[in-house]
C-alpha cells in the first residue's frame, strides 16, 4: 500500500506520482446478469498497487434473455469502463494507459485523449499543472483496431427518448417542453435521490418508465486522496453520456436528451479555455455524438433540447411552470441531511438571482428553503458571479452576462427598491454602471444560439417556445409584487 508522504504543492506531487506510476492498466470487464439486472465491475490497476474495481448495476429489459454476451453490449460497456478511468487516472496522472480490456483504433485513442485533457481542465488548473494534450496522457492498446463501425444489433428499437434527469432545474424544463411529444419518454436516473422520485411522481412516470443505474467507486480512490494523491473535478456529464446511451441501447429507445445550454460552454477563467463544464459544452457534444454514431451505434441519437438557449431562457421557462415544481426541484450539489438547499454553495446564490428575475422573493425563498441573496458572507460570490475579469465559481452557473442581466431584471421589477434582497442592493450601489435596460434583457430573453443538434421538430417545437423581443420587453415591464 501506498505509504510514503507527498510534497505538498501538487505540481510537484504531479511530477512525482507520474514517475513513481508511469502507467495504467485498464484490464478487464466482469459481468454478473439477473432478470432484470446487469452488473458490470471494471478494474483499473496502477502497479503495483492493487486493483481499482468500480461496480455498476443497469437495469435490463424484464424477462429478456441474457446480454451479456452480445458484442454491442460488450463494446458498450468497455466504453463505460474507459470514462471511469478518469476518475482513477486523475489520481496518479500516469503518463501511459494500457487498454487491455478491448480495443481502440488510432483515431479513438486519440478522441479519449482530448477527453481526459479537455474534461480535466479545472483539475488541471487548480492543481495548476500546465501540461499539453499530448503531454497529457497516450493511449496504447495490444490490438489496435480499424473497424469502421460497430453496428448496433439492439434486440428491438422504438422512437422512445431518454431524458437524464438529475433533479435541478434545466432537466425538469426538458421534462415539460416533451410532454407535448408522441414517442414514449423515459427517465434515466444515476444514483437517484428522494427529489428524483418526486420529479417522476409529478410528471406521472410509472415504475417501468424510470430506469435506474447505481455506481460504486472504490474506496480505495478517498483513502489515496486522503494520502496525498490528485483530487478535483471530472468531467461528469461525460459518464453520463455513455451510461445513459447504453441504457437507451439495452431498452431499445432511439433519443438520448439532455439538458445543457448554451453558457454551458463559457470557459470558467477568463481567457482559457479552462471550463468546468466542459461536457455539458458543445464541443463535447458534437464529439460525443460523432464517436456514438462511429464506434458505438449509429442508431441512437444524443442531444440537448437546451441548447439553443441560455440560463436566463431556461429559468423564465422554469418561472412559468406550477409551482408545485418549485418545490421538488434541487439544483444545489452539496450534501445536506434531506437533499435542502445549502444556502451557502455559489449554485445557491446563482439559482436565488436567477428566479428573482422571473419570481417573487418569497417565492424565491420558499422553493429554496433558504435565502442566499440576504447573506452577507456570499458577497463575494456575487462579484464571481457577475464581474468579467474575475473566475467564475466552478460550478454549472451562467455566464456573467446572463447573471447581471437576471439581477438588473429583479430590479426593474422591483415595487419597492427598498425591498429587494441585501446582495441585490449592494450590487445596484456598486456596480450601476454594469446594469442592463430593459431591452438588452429582452435581447437575451428572445436570443436563438445558432449552435445545436435538435432534429428539425424538435427545433420547430423549442423556437415556439421562445419569447419575441416584444413578448419578452411586456414581461419585463412587469412589476414583480415583493
Ligand atoms: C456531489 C459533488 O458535487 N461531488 C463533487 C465533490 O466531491 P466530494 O468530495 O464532495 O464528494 P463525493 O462526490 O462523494 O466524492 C468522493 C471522492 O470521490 C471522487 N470522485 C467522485 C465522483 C466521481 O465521479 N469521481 C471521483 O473521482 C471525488 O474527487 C471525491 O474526492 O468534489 C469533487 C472534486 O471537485 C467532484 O469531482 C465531485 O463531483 C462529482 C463527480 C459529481 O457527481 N458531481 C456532479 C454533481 C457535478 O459536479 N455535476 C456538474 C456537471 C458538469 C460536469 O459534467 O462536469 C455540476 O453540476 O457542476
Ligand atoms: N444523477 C443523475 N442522473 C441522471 N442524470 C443526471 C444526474 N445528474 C445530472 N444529470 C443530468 O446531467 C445534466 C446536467 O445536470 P445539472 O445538475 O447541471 O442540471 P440540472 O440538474 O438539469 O439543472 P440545474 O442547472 O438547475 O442544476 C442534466 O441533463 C441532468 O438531468
Amino acid at each position: 500500500m501506498v505509504t510514503e508522504t507527498y510534497p505538498s504543492s501538487p505540481l510537484e506531487r504531479f511530477a512525482r506520482l507520474r514517475k513513481r506510476f508511469p502507467q495504467m492498466h485498464y484490464e478487464s470487464v466482469e459481468f454478473e446478469e439477473s432478470q432484470n439486472e446487469l452488473k458490470v465491475q471494471f478494474s483499473f490497476r496502477i502497479p503495483p498497487l492493487p486493483p481499482f474495481r468500480t461496480l455498476w448495476r443497469l437495469p435490463k429489459p424484464p424477462g429478456g434473455s441474457s446480454v451479456h454476451h452480445l458484442p454491442w453490449v460488450r463494446n458498450f460497456a468497455f466504453h463505460l469502463g474507459l470514462v471511469e478511468m478518469i476518475s482513477y487516472w486523475k489520481g496518479a496522472c500516469p503518463p501511459w494507459i494500457h487498454v487491455i480490456a478491448g480495443e481502440l483504433s488510432i483515431a479513438q485513442a486519440l478522441w479519449w485523449r482530448k477527453l481526459f485533457h479537455r474534461g480535466l481542465s479545472e483539475f488541471s488548473y487548480r492543481n495548476g499543472l500546465a501540461v499539453g494534450e499530448e503531454e497529457w496522457v497516450q493511449f496504447v492498446c495490444e490490438k489496435p483496431r480499424d473497424l469502421a463501425l460497430l453496428p448496433w444489433e439492439g434486440s428491438r428499437r422504438s422512437a422512445g427518448i431518454l431524458v437524464p434527469v438529475g433533479g435541478g432545474k434545466d432537466s425538469l424544463v426538458t421534462l415539460h417542453l416533451l410532454q407535448s411529444r408522441q414517442e414514449p419518454i423515459y427517465l434515466f436516473f444515476l444514483n437517484p435521490g428522494k427529489r428524483q422520485w418526486k420529479i417522476a411522481e409529478y410528471f406521472g412516470f410509472p415504475k417501468e418508465r424510470v430506469f435506474v443505474a447505481h455506481r460504486t467507486l472504490d474506496p480505495l480512490l478517498v483513502e489515496l486522496n486522503a494520502k496525498g494523491w490528485l483530487n478535483g473535478h471530472i468531467p461528469f456529464s461525460a459518464v453520463l453520456a455513455f451510461a445513459s446511451v447504453w441504457v437507451a441501447a439495452l431498452f431499445g429507445l432511439s433519443h438520448v436528451i439532455v439538458s445543457h445550454e448554451a453558457s454551458a460552454d463559457c470557459s470558467t477563467v477568463p481567457g482559457t479555455e479552462v471550463n468546468h463544464q466542459y461536457s455539458k459544452s458543445s464541443t463535447f457534444e458534437q464529439d460525443f455524438r460523432q464517436y456514438l454514431a462511429q464506434w458505438l451505434s449509429p442508431h441512437i441519437t444524443y442531444f440537448s433540447l437546451l441548447r439553443p438557449w441560455n440560463e436566463l431562457q431556461i429559468t423564465h421557462q422554469f418561472s412559468h411552470l406550477p409551482s408545485k415544481v418549485g418545490e421538488i426541484f434541487r439544483s444545489c450539489n452539496a450534501r445536506t441531511p434531506d437533499e435542502t438547499w445549502c444556502g451557502q454553495c455559489p449554485k445557491c446564490l446563482f439559482v436565488h438571482i436567477m428566479l428573482s428575475a422571473f419570481l417573487p422573493q418569497p417565492t424565491c425563498r420558499a422553493f429554496l428553503g433558504c435565502d442566499p441573496l440576504n447573506d452577507v458572507s456570499l458577497a463575494k460570490v456575487i462579484d464571481s458571479l457577475t464581474l468579467s475579469d474575475l473566475a467564475s465559481p466552478f460550478e454549472c452557473v451562467g455566464t456573467k452576462e446572463e447573471t447581471r442581466a437576471a439581477l438588473s431584471a429583479c430590479i426593474h421589477r422591483s415595487a419597492n427598491p427598498a425591498h429587494l434582497p441585501l446582495l441585490v442592493r449592494r450590487f445596484a450601489e456598486d456596480h450601476r454602471e454594469t446594469l442592463f435596460c430593459p431591452e438588452k434583457i429582452a435581447v437575451l430573453l428572445s436570443s436563438w444560439h445558432p449552435v445545436h443538434w435538435l432534429p428539425k421538430d424538435f427545433e420547430a417545437n423549442l423556437k415556439l417556445r421562445t419569447p419575441s423581443f416584444e413578448e419578452a420587453l411586456e414581461e419585463l415591464r412587469l412589476p414583480l409584487n415583493a
